[in-house]
């Protein structure tokens, strides 16, 4: 039984999510904190019939740091949505500064958790807990070797960050949904699975239809799986184009964040062969990481892989399969975006200036 945090809880995300995670039978705590809002959120949930001892936190008080001490997992949700006519690169400038404060949170107060980022874009929000974790020397367990020589002393750190997680779940979801809709049959929906690899935003997000569980029908055409692939890239926004201003997906995000976070919890447990695609350091698995460079062809640290989930967080990174030649194209036209996405996350904590 674990204790997990959500950071961003009174929110159009955080609430739904803490809603499923009060319902999951291996949450024993769940911590809520937020800038607003978390005592009333946190009361209305205490109220529900499952085990979990609900708590809201607001920053007064050292609020974060009491949310977090303990966790075993930690889901960020917080920060602004989009309005129509953004990108998600658009967000940076807001939530750049809100994700490294709760990330510092989270190196000082709670550097065992598993952390799973929500906050857009995630291309560079992991990142940016990446760089933060690593400046505080917890980017999950460091291996420090040390080599005296009798005039050098040589020091060599490890990072193996197998417990960062950028949440792009709800991409595999809608790839799930939209594929049962093309075969007519919704109640196929949740059983049908598709890798979807690279990032979160556009054309980083790659669907591997050829790897899909369901075939699609006979006589799809190329125009169709092209069709179908934007739908998968862009499915954000036709969540924002329909709220009118109004946010991004929120209950689709939390149903998917909470059937990742569930995963983990799951692993974190013992079980076994549970795989999810997630935008990790291609370090926290080097043989997996390596073998995917070549495959790209090119020198990336974060990327959306198929991650084997295990007891310390990231099991195994497995291979990408089998592409067409149109998933190539599709890699290949998501690697300049990728690279600038993370590089701008990481020179946010390198020389923070917006
Ligand atoms: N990874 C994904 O697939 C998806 C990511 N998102 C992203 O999730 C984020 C949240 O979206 P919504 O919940 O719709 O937004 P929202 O505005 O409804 O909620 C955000 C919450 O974050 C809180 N917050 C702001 N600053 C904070 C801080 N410093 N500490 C703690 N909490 C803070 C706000 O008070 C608010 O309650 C956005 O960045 C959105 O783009 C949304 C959908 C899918
Ligand atoms: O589109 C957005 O801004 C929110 C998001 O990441 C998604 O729905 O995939």
């Amino acid at each position: 039984m674990y204790k997990a945090v959500v950071l961003g809880a009174a929110g159009g995300i955080g609430q739904p999510l803490a809603l499923l995670l009060k319902s999951n039978p291996l949450v024993k705590e769940l911590a809520l904190f937020d800038i607003v809002n978390t005592p009333g959120v946190a009361a209305d949930l205490s109220h529900i019939a499952t085990p979990a001892k609900v708590s809201g936190y607001l920053p007064p008080d050292d609020g974060l740091k009491k949310a977090l001490t303990g966790a075993d997992i930690v889901v960020i949700p917080a920060g602004v949505p989009r309005k129509p006519g953004m990108t998600r690169d658009d967000l940076f400038k807001i939530n750049a500064g809100i994700v490294r404060d709760l990330a510092t949170g989270i190196a000082t107060a709670a550097p065992k958790a598993a952390v799973l980022v929500i906050s857009n874009p995630v291309n560079s929000t992991v990142p940016i807990v990446a760089e933060v974790l690593k400046k505080h020397g917890v980017f999950d367990a460091k291996k420090c070797v040390v080599i005296k020589r009798p005039t050098l002393l040589w020091l060599f750190f490890d990072f193996f960050p197998k417990r960062l997680f950028g949440v792009t779940t709800l991409d595999v979801v809608r790839a799930s949904t939209f594929v049962s809709e093309v075969l007519g049959d919704l109640s196929l929906a949740s059983s049908v699975t598709i890798p979807v690899v690279g990032g979160h935003s556009g054309v980083t997000i790659v669907p591997l239809f050829s790897q899909s569980s369901h075939p699609l029908p006979a006589g799809f055409s190329p125009s169709d799986l092209q069709a179908l692939t934007t739908r998968v890239q862009f499915g954000g926004d036709e969540v924002v184009k329909a709220k009118d201003g109004a946010g991004s997906a929120t209950l689709s995000m939390a149903y998917a964040g909470a059937e990742f976070a569930g995963k983990v919890l799951r692993a974190l447990n013992g079980e076994k062969g549970i795989i999810s695609p997630s935008f990790v350091h291609l370090s926290c698995d080097k043989a997996g990481g390596d073998s995917l460079k070549k495959v790209i062809g090119k020198e990336l640290d974060f990327f959306s892989v198929p991650v084997e989930l295990g007891p310390e967080g990231v099991a195994k990174l497995h291979s990408l399969g089998n592409l067409t030649e149109f998933e190539q194209s599709l890699i290949q036209a998501a690697l300049p975006d990728l690279e600038s996405n993370i590089e701008k996350g990481v020179s946010f904590i390198e020389s923070p200036k917006l």
